[in-house]
């Protein structure tokens, strides 16, 4: 293509988000965005929930920018400046070696982007954003960098981020370096390996959550004091445990990691000073109807956990499908978000199923989101770019 000053180069991509089973919680660096322990992850489908971002460039454009779901939203902070800076550095290596490439290196970057679910609630927007966008840069940069590599740069942007780059179970490593450079994620097993593995979330609420995860980490760090036995000893642990489960694809041992890690997390929130409270009332009421759905099936069919936030995501294997959301069908049968596709599922609880175990969740879902393990960033042909000719944000279709 003949190129001159107004030409806009771009290319789109698209990232998934990821709920921990293993948590991030604490930063050993704040300026490197480097963890206190190691964590896990499952990269949930995009068929329900993703990231949607165009990455252009052209000598024409004044400033660097991103819009998001339509409004402009700042870049000049640390976090996304960082990121612009590391995948500036390796497309000039690439332009520095081949003379003939367009300077893109010395544009600058419109990233234009729409979520599919609510921002900054609590459904991990910061991991599927920030990876979609290292993704777009890297695919419109033509880089060559692995996603592991890619990984270093979307784990300065947010730390869970850098577990969106792949799809299936991830693992990211918290490293030894000082400078960083080995905090990066890595693929346990591809989403094939473990395709039967399903996510029911519970929308409790999707407001914008009281306390950041960078500022509860910092201060969880800082303050509590069961802190660092849940990062030195308990997650390393379990961290290997967690890998094997997977490995073996044994839901039991899987079920039992994830949601002891889940309440060991919202432990050192509580511990913190002043305490830290993501799980309400709702998460509770939660808790208590996965509980009893296995207590009812004689193992562990269903596994919780929650993020910086109330709702509750619950993993479970699609053969036990019937015996989990038939009794969370049940406590929210009026709550949007249950597709015709579930219509078969019976709503009759099981003999000695404790029924009250259920009423407190009623009334306090807004929505459910039924999903599963899906696939990492996917390119998106040109033709769905979001930016129109002149570079401007198309408005969202
Ligand atoms: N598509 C996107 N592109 C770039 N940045 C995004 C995008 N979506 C979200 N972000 C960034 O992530 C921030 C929200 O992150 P935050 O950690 O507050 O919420 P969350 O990720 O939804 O919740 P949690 O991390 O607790 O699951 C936004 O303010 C924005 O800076
Ligand atoms: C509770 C968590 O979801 C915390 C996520 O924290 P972020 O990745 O949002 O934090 P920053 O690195 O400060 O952006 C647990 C997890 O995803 O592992």
């Amino acid at each position: 293509m003949a190129s001159s000053s107004s030409t806009i180069y771009h290319a789109t991509a698209t990232a998934p988000v990821n709920i921990a089973v293993i948590k991030y919680w604490g930063k050993t660096s704040t300026k490197l965005n480097t963890p206190t322990n190691s964590s896990l992850s499952v990269t949930l489908s995009q068929d329900d929930l993703r990231t949607i971002t165009t990455a252009s460039c052209s000598a024409a454009f004044k400033s660097d920018g991103l819009w998001l779901n339509g409004d402009t939203h700042d870049v000049s902070g640390a976090r996304s400046q960082a990121c612009f800076a590391e995948l500036r550095a390796l497309r000039k290596a690439k332009e520095d070696n081949d003379p003939s490439l367009p300077p893109l290196s010395t544009y600058k970057l419109h990233l234009i982007s729409e979520n599919n679910f609510p921002t900054a609630a609590g459904l991990a927007s910061s991991a599927a954003g920030f990876a979609a966008f290292v993704r777009a840069i890297a695919d419109l940069y033509e880089l060559n960098e692995s996603p592991t590599e890619l990984s270093r740069i979307a784990r300065q942007g947010s730390g869970s981020a850098c577990r969106s780059l792949f799809g299936g179970f991830v693992a990211w490593e918290k490293g030894i370096r000082d400078d960083g450079n080995d905090s990066v994620a890595i693929q346990i097993a591809p989403e094939s390996h473990w395709s039967t593995i399903r996510a029911a979330i519970l929308v409790i609420s999707d407001a914008k959550k009281g306390v950041s995860s960078t500022s509860g980490m910092q201060a969880t760090v800082a303050t509590s004091t069961l802190f660092p036995n849940r990062a030195s000893i308990v997650v390393p642990a379990r961290m290997e445990a967690m890998k094997k489960a997977i490995i073996e694809r044994d839901f039991e041992t899987f079920a039992e990691l994830t949601m002891a890690d889940s309440n060991s997390f919202h432990a050192v929130c509580l511990d913190t000073v002043p305490p830290i409270f993501y799980m309400n009332d709702a998460s509770r009421a939660a808790v208590r109807a996965v509980e009893e759905i296995n207590r009812c099936a004689g193992k562990k069919v269903a596994a919780y956990t929650f993020d910086a936030g109330p709702n509750a995501v619950i993993y479970y294997d699609e053969e036990n499908q019937d015996i989990v959301l038939g009794p969370l069908k049940k406590a929210t049968a009026n709550t949007p978000g249950w597709p015709d596709k579930y219509s078969h599922i019976n709503t009759t609880l099981p003999e000695g199923f404790n029924e009250a175990a259920l009423t407190p969740l009623s009334g306090s879902i807004s929505r459910v989101i039924l999903t599963g393990v899906g696939p990492g960033p996917l390119e998106v042909p040109k033709e769905m770019a979001l930016i129109d000719a002149a570079g401007n944000p198309k408005p969202a279709p």
